[in-house]
């Protein structure tokens, strides 16, 4: 199993009072699987996402990835799990504007310690993908949302993770544009097998996943 999620429990303690955000949440993620959740702002989504993305280490219960419990790793091991497994995908696209479309790629590959030679290959490959092959000395400055939501899946496919998360994605776009990038999501997780975990608030880009996940109270439905 890629992703195991046993009782997960979350709390933050908010003026001395402690405010429950995940409730008890059981769920199991496998290769290949394209995961949709869904609910309210508010629900619990992002907390989830970011716990299943190594980003968040304080819950209650047990997180196994392929198989391995998350609490025994240290947060420098944990950093290297991350940058090795998991591919961000935001909203607002992350990119640093003062960079290159190709900088901006290569910034996974560079914490990972590849070579030049290697990190360009890569940089390549992966802006093919997204269908921007010709934009690598391009600022990202002047792109469109639609393209920079592109180098950002780019940038998040480009050391092959196991699993990408995208959280509202789309969020930012037009709905055109919208669903270009989710059938682009849609033809990484079919043609080269990507595992993706959706966030959205849109029940409209159910459609491209294959499994729907409801985040209600805190409280995961599947
Ligand atoms: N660092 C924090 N400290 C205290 N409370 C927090 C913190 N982060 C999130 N919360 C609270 O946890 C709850 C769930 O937040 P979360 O961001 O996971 O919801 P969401 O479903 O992703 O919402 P949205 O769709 O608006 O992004 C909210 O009530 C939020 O205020």
């Amino acid at each position: 199993m890629l992703i195991n999620l046993e009782n997960i429990t979350k709390s933050y303690e908010l003026a001395s009072q402690e405010f429950t955000v995940l409730k008890d949440v059981s769920l199991e993620i496998e290769t290949g699987d394209f995961v949709g959740i869904m609910g309210r702002s508010g629900s619990g989504k992002s907390t989830l996402v970011n716990l299943i993305g190594f980003l968040d280490k304080k819950f209650k219960g047990n997180y196994y990835f392929e198989d391995k419990l998350v609490e025994q790793y240290t947060d420098d091991e944990l950093s290297k799990i991350r940058n090795e497994n998991v591919g961000f995908v935001f909203q607002n696209f992350g990119l640093i504007e003062k960079m290159t479309v190709g900088q901006n790629i290569e910034l996974p590959l560079v914490y990972a310690g590849l070579s030049p030679k290697k990190r360009k290959e890569l940089i390549l490959e992966s802006l093919e993908k997204v269908g921007l092959a010709d934009f690598v000395n391009q600022s990202v400055k002047l792109l469109s949302g639609g393209q920079r939501q592109r180098v950002a899946i780019a940038r998040a496919i480009v050391n092959t993770p196991k699993f990408i998360i995208a959280d509202e994605p789309t969020g930012a776009l037009d709905s055109k544009t919208s669903d270009e990038i989710m059938q682009l999501f849609s033809d990484l997780n079919q043609k080269s097998g990507v595992t993706i975990i959706l966030v959205t608030h849109d029940a409209g880009l159910m459609r491209f996943c294959n499994r729907e996940i409801r985040v209600s109270d805190g409280e995961v439905m599947l």
